[in-house]
């Protein structure tokens, strides 16, 4: 037993996985062995989670079956959507309100007798659960507006469904595609915080509901996913102050604020993801004539850049360029976080799935630095 310590598990290998490898010297990601830029331009949300869950690419016949028994599960009991309702009118915060709803979502799970090692049956209920999550976080956008949730059109894709049922219009092929891209680009990436989460939570055989429900609270941190939230309040801060971006940075540097978006566990160099959505940003602003969030961010790279950072290994992360696109599709900012969780349950769920085909129960150790010999005094005599 070693007794080195690596706090934040840095490095530490505690798996084997075929699912995503991330090369964080040279910017690469890939989903079993294929590059993610041929992936987020190439394929759909929907090919990409057939791979992550069966393996390899869907032929035309099997995505449209398993796209069709996607979309089949999209509807959400009634009871669900209430609860819905009820978080919003509480004024619930969109991670928190999906992080409850999911948990609900086991209620009316078909399967719930399912023996935990059958694979097969936890990859149903995880295909309910992705299914069913951009129906809850609708619902939920829509309630804090007064209005009534949007039944799921199952001949719209996961991408284009999820943007018709929070705005109640059918999306154009633009903003279909750039969401779906969205989705592929955020749904796996090795072990991160919230995959661990969802697969420490696997292998103690606990069901896939739990898995998700970890994952969820462990993306809404402001060092994981919750970091693009952060990212959009920072341009919009900058936006309605008299500061320009580079002043904004350097007071935020001068508090000794760290740069939302920015720094990657593994990434010593630009996220491969973040390259993609700045591209998108680009051709979006380009062709809406609007470039003031592109403007922004280029700036706050620029001058990171000179300031050395990115000699440093701190570069732009996926969070840095996401919110930008998101709200150039209309999307509020409180709900960024909860996208990124609509893509990535699909990368919990494979994890979870791969983890248990040969599962271990993960229990670390602490080192103890307490005392290990104190008297006990009853309470009254203390
Ligand atoms: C989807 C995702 O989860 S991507 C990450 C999203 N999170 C963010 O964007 C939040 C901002 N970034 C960060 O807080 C960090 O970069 C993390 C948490 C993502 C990774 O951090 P770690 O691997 O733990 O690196 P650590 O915290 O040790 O930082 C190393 C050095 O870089 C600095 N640094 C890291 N990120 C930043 C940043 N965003 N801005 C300024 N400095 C930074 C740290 O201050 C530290 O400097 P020091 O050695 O002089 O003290
Ligand atoms: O890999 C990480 O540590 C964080 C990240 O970029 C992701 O989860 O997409």
């Amino acid at each position: 037993m070693s007794d080195e310590l690596k706090r934040g598990l840095e490095g530490v290998l505690v798996a084997e996985s075929d699912l995503s490898y991330v090369d964080g010297e040279v910017g690469k990601l890939v989903y079993r062995g294929y590059d993610i830029e041929d992936l987020a331009r190439g394929a759909s949300y929907e090919e990409v989670l057939y791979l992550l869950w069966r393996g390899s690419l869907p032929t035309r016949e099997e995505l449209d079956a398993f796209t069709a028994d996607l979309a089949a599960e999209r509807a959400v009991d009634d009871d669900a959507l209430d609860a819905v309702r009820t978080l919003a009118d509480a004024g619930e915060r969109p991670m928190a309100a999906l992080r409850t709803a999911v948990s609900m979502l086991s209620a009316y799970e078909p399967e719930s007798d399912a023996d935990p090692e059958d694979l097969d049956a936890t990859l149903r209920q995880g295909r309910r659960i992705t299914a069913k999550i951009p129906t809850l976080l609708a619902a939920f956008e829509r309630a804090r507006q007064g209005e009534d949730p949007v039944a799921p059109d199952p001949d719209l894709s996961h991408a284009a469904n999820f943007l018709y049922m929070l705005t109640g219009t059918e999306p154009d092929d633009v903003s279909a595609e750039t969401f779906d891209m969205a989705l592929t680009l955020h749904a796996d990436h090795g072990l991160n915080a919230s995959t661990f989460t969802a697969i420490v939570i696997g292998s103690t055989m606990a069901d896939v509901y739990s898995g998700v429900t970890g994952g969820i609270g462990a993306l809404s941190g402001p060092l994981h996913g919750g970091a693009n939230q952060d990212v959009m309040e920072v341009l919009q801060e900058v936006d309605a102050s008299d500061k320009d971006p580079v002043q904004w940075v350097k007071d935020a540097r001068e508090e000794g604020r760290r740069i939302p978006g920015f720094g990657h566990r593994v990434y010593k160099v630009k996220d491969p993801r973040a390259k993609i959505l700045e591209e998108k940003l680009r051709d979006l602003s380009e062709s809406s004539g609007d470039t003031k969030w592109l403007d922004y961010t280029t700036a706050i790279e620029e001058y990171l850049t000179e300031q050395g950072l990115l000699d440093k290994g701190i570069a732009p992360n996926v969070d840095f360029y996401s919110g930008s696109v998101y709200d150039s599709l209309g999307i509020p900012v409180d709900m960024y976080t909860p996208i990124f969780a609509m893509s990535r349950a699909g990368g919990w769920i494979a994890h979870m799935v791969e983890y248990q085909e040969d599962n271990r129960l993960i229990r670390p150790r602490a080192r103890y630095t307490g005392p290990k010999a104190s008297e006990f005094v009853p309470v009254d005599e203390r």
